[in-house]
């Protein structure tokens, strides 16, 4: 004896499931897409600060963050959403949650304390380029120099040599001490660069741009016109 199932709850069948592909499409898609710019760094670099600055054309008095700011900003034709991310150690890990929806990175340092600094800048920045979700998507990252209106500003190719040679020096330990938790532990780090090799940004899948800015003389071309050309 056959079943007859009327032709209506077929149709039925079929719409929906049309629809659930549709809209998980249309959900996929949004999320490669995101347009959003985080602005972190270590406390102290001058995100907020340029965060105001690109947002509402104007310098502001800050104090160390303790949340995030968020906003929109329209750069030439496009609008961009921006997250200021407080540096605390405490709060910073918070910038993976937005990377889903990210667009570009713009990673903000302090070119007069970079010699002090460098080792807890270059772990920051560490785990932003190694974390899987910033390789797969190969996301854009800037690191905009700031505070070059000081006289002890070090240039950026000072500063990059720097960070590259701290880099490489984590990556040694990092990449031996992941070794031993693999054994059962799953991998939520890539590795960076070429192995064998000194470490060098430009081995990275991830574009990573270097400029030069200065809040406090309000010159920051460089860093909007890297966010506008995303
Ligand atoms: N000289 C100079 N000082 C700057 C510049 N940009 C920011 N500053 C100063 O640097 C200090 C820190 O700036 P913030 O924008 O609060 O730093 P932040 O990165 O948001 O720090 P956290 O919120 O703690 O993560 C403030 O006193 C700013 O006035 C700059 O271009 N030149
Ligand atoms: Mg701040």
């Amino acid at each position: 004896m056959s079943i007859e199932v009327p032709i209506v709850y077929i149709l039925a069948g079929i719409v929906t499931l049309l629809a659930a592909v549709v809209a998980s499409f249309f959900l996929l898609k949004k999320k490669q897409t995101g347009d959003t710019i985080l602005l972190l760094g270590v406390s102290d670099a001058g995100k907020t600060a340029l965060y105001t600055l690109i947002r509402f054309g104007k310098k502001a008095l800050t104090v160390t963050s303790m949340k995030e700011n968020e906003g929109s900003v329209t750069l030439g034709n496009k609008t961009f959403g921006l997250v200021d991310m407080p540096g605390h150690e405490r709060i910073r890990y918070r910038y993976s949650e937005f990377l889903p929806v990210a667009r570009g990175i713009v990673f903000v340092v302090d070119s007069t304390t970079i010699s002090r600094q460098i080792r807890s800048v270059a772990e920051y920045l560490y785990n932003v380029l190694a974390s899987l979700e910033a390789q797969n998507r190969k996301l854009p990252v800037l690191i905009a120099c700031n505070k070059a209106d000081m006289i002890t500003a070090l240039p950026k190719d000072k500063i990059q040599t720097l960070l590259e040679a701290e880099i490489n020096r984590l990556r040694g330990t990092r990449t031996a001490a992941v070794e031993q938790q693999n054994s059962e532990g799953d991998d939520q780090e890539g590795f960076l660069g070429y192995e064998g090799e000194a470490f060098k940004f430009e081995h990275l899948e991830s574009i990573v741009d270097f400029e030069v800015c200065s809040v406090q003389k309000e010159e920051i071309d460089s860093v909007t016109g890297w966010i506008e050309s995303l």
